[in-house]
């Protein structure tokens, strides 16, 4: 049987290990961290991820604000907000909720947000920092898959990891993040040839596709680690709804560990998203290189 990673006991150790910080800052007669949430539009799940920022902020003691925009928001109203906030010094995190309706250009948008306060380290500058190896914010899902892998894997040096998907959010850097470790990393993608054999071949996989159950059992070697960054809702034939991932995890016995959806690494994302806010926070007040 597979080992299960429990990203959810992970994510509440981070919490509070992140709340720990928060206390220590305050009590030390520094500002508590602000992290500055921006959702434009009405997407439910992205409702869901916004409300779960706030919460989990509340409770770490980081201050956070909301900005909800209207749907039909014109970019340069978004463009103007993230101006207000980048000059603002009690703001410590800015996070712009994606997706962004379809009006709005997202890498400018993104280009905008001042580097140190761009927790979700989607700016070039940081991808830049990300893939030279020299600091920045790194993104929180890819964060989180490493701080997953972290508690099953000691020593990454040789390992073949295949990564599933080359997004910028995860699939691309979570593959610097790997290469950092000197593992040798495979990025495949919707074009990769006999994908299946080439996952065959991985001491590790992180399936990040978005699409529902494509890693089947015998994608995945004896003995593999697992992380499953897909989250897809699902209808079953009687109408209800179910979360499911990118792996077949019912034919994953065979694996060593594997990441459960839910549960595995969406918990970690809001977590990374915390303990980025007070790095950030830490760096703009000068106490951390
Ligand atoms: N600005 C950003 N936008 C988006 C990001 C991001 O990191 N920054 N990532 C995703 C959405 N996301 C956070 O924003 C996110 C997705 C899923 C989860 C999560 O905890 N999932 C649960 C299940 C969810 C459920 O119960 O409905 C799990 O896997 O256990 C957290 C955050 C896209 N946008």
């Amino acid at each position: 049987m597979a080992q299960i990673i429990d990203g959810k006991a992970l994510a509440a150790k981070l919490l509070e290990t992140t709340s720990a910080d928060v206390a220590e800052i305050v009590a030390g007669g520094g500002t508590a961290p602000g992290l500055a949430v921006i959702l434009v539009g009405n997407d439910p799940a992205s409702q869901v991820y916004v409300g779960r920022k706030i919460s989990q902020c509340r409770k770490a003691g980081i201050r956070s604000v909301e900005h909800r925009l209207d749907a039909e928001t014109p970019q340069e109203d978004l463009l103007a907000l993230i101006d207000t906030l980048n000059a603002d010094a009690g703001v410590h995190g800015i996070l712009v909720q994606l997706p962004l309706p379809k009006h709005i250009d997202a890498a400018l948008v993104l280009d905008r947000i001042d580097p140190g306060k761009d927790v979700d380290g989607f700016h070039p500058v940081n991808v830049g920092r990300l893939s030279t190896g020299t600091g920045g914010l790194v993104p929180c899902t890819p964060l989180g898959v490493m701080l997953l892998l972290d508690s099953v894997i000691e020593d990454y040096r040789g390992l073949n990891v295949v990564v599933i998907g080359k997004s910028n959010i995860v699939g691309k850097p979570v593959s610097m993040l790997l290469l950092e470790r000197e593992a040798t990393v495979t990025v495949t993608h919707i074009e990769t040839r006999d994908l299946p054999d080439v996952a065959r071949k991985a001491d590790i996989i992180v399936a990040a596709a978005g699409a529902p159950h494509l890693v089947r059992g015998y994608w995945v070697k004896p003995g593999a680690v697992v992380i499953d960054v897909g989250i897809s809702r699902v209808t079953d034939f009687d109408g209800t709804t179910r979360l499911v991932g990118d792996c077949a995890t019912h034919e994953l016995d065979h694996a060593r560990a594997v990441t459960p959806v839910p549960g595995g690494v969406g918990p970690m994302t809001i977590a990374c998203l915390l303990s980025n806010t007070v790095l950030a926070a830490k760096r703009s007040a000068k106490t951390i290189a």
